[in-house]
């Protein structure tokens, strides 16, 4: 049987891993695929640096493109990262040129993500990015094949390992998010830049994907809504606490009649839900289907093994023949989308001002929310003290997102409210 050649195009915490199981488990993954899954050549920035997998029987390319020209390699794993430049280059050059394609970088599949399947059906050949979304989570798979009979109403979930793992670590331990995010980095669950993690910006990359694979339209990534979680402070955590509640970076799409709604922000859940007891570097997705109701999926969400287990997964299909449309329909299929804006919104809030401790400032802060028609839930002051400024958190009840947009804008104008005030959205799910 003809083996099937593999090339892999960086060498950090995924590559590195990926190369590692391929050697070490090839009669495994072969006996998988159906014939022999053999690592013919490899590309990194650092020939010398020791990664644990011995390479001296495979061969070295200096340039990551020369890859994609060889014509002994039928798949190029493109675990570089970044969605210009050598990722974008090697990606099209070996599709271009007849070969299979297994990425785990969602950067390239949100921002070219039409063009790259398009490529693909022009130059019949298969694109696995499963790793791309939820790390080893087989989400891409089970929206796109194990859902295919479903109409899906929402998929929400956790979708960056890095957030969901600082929020964890400071809210257990007190420690100071600069500090968590450092150990993050060191796990190999960040980003290359790690504003990409900790501003949304990645968990927009795979909410982009899974809305396009859920709703059939084309990937359509400067449409999400993105806040990250730089402003969520250990007093806010303490205060969710007290309230009951968890907060999460979600990435939430959802059909709304008028659109789909793509949004990733902080959120309160309530700690008892499945989605409030996901922590560390776990990541969950819920998909509610017209069919199969309401599934959840868990697992870790970033990490050398999770992460490569699913570039190895598509490796495997890849080789078996298994193929199916990259967005689950032909390109030409793809719906050109229509988005609900998030203005449209309507929810509870979590509201924390910090105020000077004085009489009248309940008063002008309530009679803010009155005028604007927010009816508040609960209410929260902890300390009394004249000489600083001390925090009011307000919980609301359902209030349209312009409402609570316009309060605000009137309540930073009050001498009283000093600091930005902290609006997290309330999810009940
Ligand atoms: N680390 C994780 O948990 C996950 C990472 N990913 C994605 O996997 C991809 C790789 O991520 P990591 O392994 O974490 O990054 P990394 O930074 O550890 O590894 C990237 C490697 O590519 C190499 N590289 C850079 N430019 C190159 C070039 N011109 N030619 C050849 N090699 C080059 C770098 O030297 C580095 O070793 C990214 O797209 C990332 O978003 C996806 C899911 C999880
Ligand atoms: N940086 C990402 C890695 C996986 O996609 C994360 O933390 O989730
Ligand atoms: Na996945």
């Amino acid at each position: 049987m003809q083996p099937f050649r593999v090339a892999i195009a960086g060498l950090g915490t995924v590559g590195a891993e990926t190369a590692r199981i391929l050697m070490t488990e090839a009669e495994l993954l072969g006996a998988r695929a159906g014939r022999p899954v053999e690592l013919k050549a490899v590309s990194a920035r650092d020939r010398s640096r020791d990664r644990g997998v011995d390479l001296s029987g495979v061969e070295w390319e200096d340039d990551a493109a020369a890859l994609a020209a060889r014509d002994d390699v039928d798949c190029v794993l493109e675990l570089i990262g970044g969605s210009e430049g050598v990722a974008y280059d090697l990606v099209l050059g070996a599709i271009r040129s007849g070969k299979s394609v297994v990425t785990a970088n969602k950067a390239l599949i949100a921002h070219h993500g039409a063009e790259i399947a398009e490529l693909c059906e022009s130059h019949d050949v298969g694109l696995g990015y499963e790793a791309a979304v939820a790390g080893g989570i087989p989400i891409i798979k089970s929206v796109r094949e194990g859902f295919s009979g479903n109409r899906i109403g929402r998929i929400y979930g956790i979708l960056n390992g890095t957030c969901n793992y600082i929020m964890t670590v400071m809210r257990e331990t007190g420690r100071p998010f600069e500090d968590v995010l450092a150990d993050a980095q060191k796990l190999g669950y960040a980003e290359a830049d790690p504003s990409f993690d900790v501003d949304g910006i990645d968990a927009a990359h795979k909410l982009a994907i899974l809305s396009a694979l859920a709703f059939g339209h084309h990937v359509d990534f400067k449409n999400v809504h993105v806040e990250g979680i730089r402003h969520v402070s250990p007093l806010d955590i303490s205060f969710a606490e007290e309230l009951g509640y968890r907060i999460k970076l979600l990435g939430i799409a959802e059909e709304t009649g008028d659109g789909v709604q793509q949004r990733v922000h902080p959120c309160m859940v309530k700690a008892e839900t499945p989605i409030g007891q996901v922590e560390g570097v776990f990541n969950a997705v819920v998909a509610e289907g017209s069919a199969v109701g309401t599934t959840l999926s868990y697992g870790r969400g970033a990490g050398a093994g999770p992460t490569a287990s699913a570039v190895l997964a598509d490796v495997i299909d890849l080789a078996a023949c298994r193929r199916v449309p990259v967005f689950g329909l032909p390109s030409s299929k793809l719906s050109p989308g229509r988005t609900a804006p998030v203005t449209a919104l309507s929810g509870c809030y979590y509201l924390r001002l910090m105020v000077i401790d004085r009489p009248g400032v309940l008063a002008d802060v309530t009679a803010v929310f009155r005028d604007h028609g927010v009816s508040v839930e609960a209410m929260i002051q902890r300390a009394r003290n004249p000489d600083e400024a001390v925090p009011l958190v307000l919980t609301t009840h359902e209030t349209p997102e312009t409402a609570i947009r316009t309060s605000l804008e009137e309540l930073v104008k009050l001498d009283a409210v000093l600091e930005e005030p902290r609006l997290i959205r309330i999810e009940e799910f």
